[in-house]
């Protein structure tokens, strides 16, 4: 397979920024010793119209290779807060206290222009309904080399090639193929895999997963988060996962947050959180696990 770093150049065979060197234990303490790509610090959201805050405060820091989860029912705010962190609120939100830094930079400090710098090539995402964000009438592999040529500014032949290779290590068989095809042609499974591509192909060092894998029959959703574990074991890459489904969030991530109704109820490492629940409505995300197996996770006792 093609290997990916966040680092290194197009098409060349790349080492991990190392995470495997890194202290393997809790996100929170393991930040301590590299320097977090990511620190979202008590961020509130609150909608200008209403003057209604509808995310009450926020707070994670994530360094290379590491993942952090959030997880909530739907509306808990955990789409908000992702996209406060990208910078792409919807209109009349806005962060109304707190502070996201990417690489060391404060976000509220970042002009239009270089916003459009960092994204793609420093932070990324994925989304659920990867058909929306795919033009219909351009073929996949033309699109995500239009993002290689523009961000990477690589010549067309050569963003070519490289989005193949791309194609490629998002374990999609026939990369030649599927390069020419339109997203008609592929299935949801196939299609996450275009937009991961997509997603990766300015080398970021950290990409949002929001409910990524959601929409996916439970066998495609496995081989998705394998594929981001993957990237993120070869790039480096750091990754916030958000799902509403506990189970997707055990399977990644070293430190979890439990959002409800915009608050922070719960936030420690995945093992503490799963085994050592001390919120009810964290304990109620377990009870109603039965359906993709978080049990896996958990010992015969808590998963009954
Ligand atoms: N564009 C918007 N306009 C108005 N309200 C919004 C908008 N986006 C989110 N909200 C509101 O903000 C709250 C938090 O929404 P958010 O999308 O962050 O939740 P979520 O946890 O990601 O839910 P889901 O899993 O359904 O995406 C909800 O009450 C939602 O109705």
């Amino acid at each position: 397979m093609t290997t990916l770093s966040a680092k290194a150049a197009p098409g060349t065979t790349l080492s991990a920024a190392s995470p495997a060197t890194e202290p393997v234990g809790e996100l929170s303490t393991a930040g301590a010793t590299a320097a977090p790509v990511l620190a979202v610090r008590g961020v509130r959201i609150s909608d200008r119209v209403t003057d209604r805050e509808i995310v009450h405060g926020v707070s994670f820091e994530l360094t290379p290779g590491k993942t952090v989860g959030i997880v909530g029912e739907s509306g808990s705010g955990k789409t908000l807060t992702c996209r406060a962190t990208l910078g792409i609120l919807p209109p009349h939100f806005e962060v109304s206290a707190g502070s996201v830094e990417i690489a060391g930079t404060d976000i509220a400090t970042l002009t239009p222009q270089q916003w459009t710098a960092l994204r793609g090539a420093t932070i990324s995402a994925v989304f659920q309904d990867p058909a929306s964000y795919l033009n219909p009438s351009i073929r996949v592999g033309a699109q995500i080399a239009e993002v290689i040529r523009v961000k990477k500014g690589l010549k067309r032949r050569e963003a070519r090639h490289r989005a193949v290779e791309l194609l490629q290590a998002v374990q999609l068989r026939d990369p030649e193929l599927v390069y020419g095809q339109y997203t008609h042609e592929l299935s949801g499974g196939m299609l996450q895999r275009v937009l991961i591509a997509a997603a990766i192909a300015a080398d970021p060092q950290i990409l949002i997963a929001d409910e990524a894998t959601t929409a996916l029959d439970v066998t495609v959703q496995a081989e998705i988060l394998d594929l981001l574990a993957e990237l993120r074991e070869q790039a480096g890459l750091a990754l916030v996962v958000v799902s509403h489904d506990l189970a997707v969030v055990a399977q990644l991530c070293d430190e979890v947050l439990v959002m409800r109704e915009g608050e922070v109820v719960e936030q420690g490492p995945t093992s503490d959180v799963l085994h050592r629940p001390r919120h009810e409505y964290t304990r109620l995300l377990i009870a109603e696990h039965d359906q993709y197996g978080l049990e896996k996770f958990l010992t015969p006792q808590e998963a009954s």
